[in-house]
């Protein structure tokens, strides 16, 4: 326990470091990697540059010791990091990591969920943005279809994660998806979440007329179901969660656009190449890669993470505008870790 929690401009705590585990990715989301952008030519990073997992368990140790108790994996699609079961006993194994997660595209999950099961893994968060076929091939841009995905969450579920689905939702892109995605994962007792099309990175086509609110997805909901509101499990959740009347199901809203949640926001990212971010429309990161690789000890590494996070006071989403949204210089979401 902390005696002096450590505390940004906006007197937020660190409570929840978001690891990306690797920039590159299967899919081509348009909202996320968008085809054009990232081609057959794009620079990924290569290996050197990556955090060794002994790198990635020596700062998520330093986190733990200013607050951090809350550990997600993410990426790019992090699933395509090789050996990642070996990172998962690893962080487990840190005393005062209390909660795991991982978010991932699902497409690897069928071959991998065994080993992450027992290496520790217990929370699955798997992005699905429509069950029609056609529909889902075009939003990964890879063609990819959604049955191998939908049998691995099951697999997951029977095999005991506890799984979540996240769901971008697009005007005049999936919005037809929303009733049979509740329907499918309401049936399954699967906690389904709606995230509003964001304006992460620079060139995802965003813009608000794109977005579908909360409000609207609930409408639809309402037209056939009764929600009520649920309490946060804990201050700082990223969702709205609501209940179905009669049943344990439940949905979720992530609403960065519509009710943006900064005010509690205590999440650190750090990216697969070791730089740290305080915000997901960061423009800049803090190189800590450089001082792992330089030989700084342990003391000279948490002043730095002090001083970043003390530093910080990032709320993109509060002040977004058409304006910021056009004028800041944002880094991609697959690099800074979704
Ligand atoms: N704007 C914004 N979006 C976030 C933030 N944290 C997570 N998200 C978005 O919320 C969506 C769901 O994220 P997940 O990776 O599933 O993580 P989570 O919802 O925090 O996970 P749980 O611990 O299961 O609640 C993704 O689109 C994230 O990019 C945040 O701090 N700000
Ligand atoms: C960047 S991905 C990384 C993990 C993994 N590849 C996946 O898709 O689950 C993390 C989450 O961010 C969400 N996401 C990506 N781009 C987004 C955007 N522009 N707006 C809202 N959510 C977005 C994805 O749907 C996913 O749930
Ligand atoms: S959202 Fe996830 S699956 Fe889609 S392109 Fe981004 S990193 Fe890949
Ligand atoms: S926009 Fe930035 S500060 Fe606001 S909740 Fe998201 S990551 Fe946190």
């Amino acid at each position: 326990m902390n005696t002096h929690p450590l505390q940004d401009q906006l007197r937020r705590p660190i409570h929840d470091l978001r690891i990306s585990v690797t920039d590159r990715c299967n899919f081509r989301c348009s909202y996320c990697m968008p085809k054009e952008i990232f081609g057959e030519d794009y620079a990924f990073l290569p290996a050197s540059e990556l955090l060794t997992f002994d790198e990635i368990c020596r700062l998520t140790r330093l986190f733990v010791s200013l607050g951090v108790s809350k550990i997600r994996l993410t990426g790019g699609e992090p699933l395509m990091r090789r050996h990642l079961p070996e990172l998962v006993t690893k962080i487990s194994a840190i005393p005062g990591v209390e909660d795991m997660g991982l978010t991932t595209n699902g497409v690897l999950l069928g071959g991998q969920a065994a080993p992450l099961y027992a290496a520790g893994l217990r929370r699955l968060n798997v992005s699905l943005d429509a069950l029609e076929p056609e529909l889902f091939g075009r939003m990964n841009g890879r063609g990819f279809r959604p049955g191998m995905i939908l049998e691995a969450i099951d697999q997951a579920a029977a095999a005991g994660f506890e799984v979540k689905v996240n769901m971008v939702v697009q005007r005049g892109v999936n919005e037809s998806e929303i009733l049979p995605m509740a329907a499918y994962f309401k049936k399954r007792k699967i906690t389904l979440r709606f995230i509003e099309f964001m304006d992460v990175g620079n060139d995802n086509g965003w813009s608000y007329d794109k977005v579908v609110t909360k409000q609207e997805i609930l409408q639809q909901l309402q037209s056939v179901y009764t929600l009520e509101a649920l309490e946060q499990n804990y201050s700082g959740e990223v969702a709205q969660r609501y209940g179905y009347l009669g049943s344990p199901a439940q949905v979720g809203f992530i609403t960065s656009v519509s009710e943006s949640f900064c005010s509690t926001c205590s999440r650190a990212r750090l990216s697969s190449d070791g730089k740290l971010y305080t915000c997901l429309f960061a423009s800049k990161g803090f190189d800590l890669r450089i001082m792992l690789r330089g030989g700084a000890g342990d003391e000279e590494l948490l002043a730095a993470i002090k001083q970043v996070w003390e530093q910080r006071s990032d709320r993109y989403s509060d002040e977004r505008t058409e304006e910021t949204h056009r004028s800041k210089a944002k880094i991609g979401m697959s690099y800074i870790g979704g």
